[in-house]
């Protein structure tokens, strides 16, 4: 274990130099990790554990889509590739990469299977912090931990194929055995994790849901939208409000930010353009903040998780997300970013 300096602040981080892969697998070797589901974490994480040499079986609905996907991704239905209560009933690792919804309605399947000494996995904090929402309440003689990757699943799937590792934060709700630190860390190890930081269930699963409705997608959809919709009011072309908003973050500056931070990725820019986005930035952090904070309250009083699951949980709700989706790919901003990015692949 590693102590690093975050910006003056020391935290607990986990490399893979100091666990490396032969480690996790022997801390692993007499286990059987079910994977239950199979949507986006469940391929990136099982097919990441199955070429790093683990003992892994999925759990899937049978006659759903996951399930032949499972199928083409190389798992054999009877062999590794089984029902969910099958998989749960075979596994001593139970990994539940359900939907944070789903969740609750396989929970009691998954519950009954969890016989002394097995271990439950997460990759969020969702279902245990939220407890009073999803009842989930583990038996206390079972090991509960979390690896949560910080991406897409397609991006651990991603990174891995290409030699790399997602970070992840990894902790222990649980302690039954005494062990189940390191099946934490050897999980983390096993499904792809670059570095391992460590946290709790609690606090895993409120700077989820912030940043996830925040920065990372709400607001980074909402500011976009914005800003395009005042271009296009005040007379600018579609494809010149699309650049000047879309494609010129994710094509020129995020990579920059990403690649040496924020004053790299300014000082990269015209002085004109750093002195306006410095006098604007406390601007755009004021305006927010409100909204941030309320985000966060809403996230903690557990009206976020309660929204996830009613919504989840109803008839259909897949097919209303989808059309969701795609009244966003349908509205001019996004139609116009099709038509760029076409161009942007022309130019290659
Ligand atoms: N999507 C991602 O990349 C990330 C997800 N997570 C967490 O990982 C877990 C899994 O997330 P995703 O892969 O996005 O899940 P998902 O939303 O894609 O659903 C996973 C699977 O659950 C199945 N499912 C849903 N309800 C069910 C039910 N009632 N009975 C049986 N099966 C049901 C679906 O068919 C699907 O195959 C969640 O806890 C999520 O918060 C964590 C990090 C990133
Ligand atoms: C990909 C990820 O980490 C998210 C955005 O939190 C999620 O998919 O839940
Ligand atoms: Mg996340
Ligand atoms: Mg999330």
């Amino acid at each position: 274990m590693a102590t690093i300096n975050f910006g003056g602040v020391d935290e607990t981080v986990i490399t893979r130099d100091e666990f490396p892969l032969d480690k996790a697998r022997q801390v692993l070797r007499d286990e059987t990790i079910a994977v239950i589901g199979y949507g986006v974490q469940g391929p990136g994480q099982a097919l990441n554990l199955r070429d790093n040499g683990f003992n892994v079986i999925v759990g899937q609905r049978q006659d759903s889509s996951s399930w032949e996907k499972a199928k083409s991704d190389g798992w054999i239905e009877g062999e590794t590739l089984f029902p969910i209560e099958e998989a749960a009933a075979h596994g001593t690792i139970i990994a539940n990469l359900l939907s944070d919804a789903g969740q609750i309605a396989v929970w009691p399947t998954l519950k009954e299977r969890l016989t002394p000494g097995k271990t439950l996995y997460f990759s969020h904090g969702f279902g245990i912090t939220f407890k009073e929402h999803t009842s989930i309440v583990p038996p206390a003689e079972v090991d509960v931990i979390l690896a949560a990757p910080k991406g897409s699943g397609t991006s651990l799937r991603r990174l891995f194929l290409s030699g790399g590792g997602l970070n992840s934060s990894f902790a222990v709700y649980q302690d039954a055995t005494g062990k189940a630190y390191e099946k934490a860390v050897a999980m983390g190890i096993g499904i792809g994790s670059g570095y391992l930081f460590e946290t709790d269930f609690k606090k895993e699963v409120y700077s989820d849901l912030t940043g996830e409705r925040g920065v990372l997608m709400g607001a980074l959809a909402g500011i976009i939208e914005a800003q395009y919709q005042v271009l296009r009011q005040r007379g600018h072309s579609p494809s010149e409000a699309f650049n000047e908003t879309v494609e010129e973050l994710t094509q020129s500056l995020v990579p920059l930010v990403g690649e040496n931070g924020m004053d790299w990725m300014y000082a990269n820019c015209s002085v004109t353009a750093q002195r306006g986005a410095l006098d604007w930035k406390g601007r755009f952090r004021e305006a927010t903040l409100p909204v941030l904070n309320e985000l966060y309250d809403s996230v903690a009083s557990g009206k976020e998780a309660e929204r996830t699951i009613q919504r989840g949980s109803t008839q259909g709700y897949r097919q209303e997300l989808e059309a969701e989706l795609a009244e966003l790919r349908e509205s001019e901003l996004w139609q116009t970013g099709a038509t760029v990015r076409q161009l942007r692949s022309l130019s290659k």
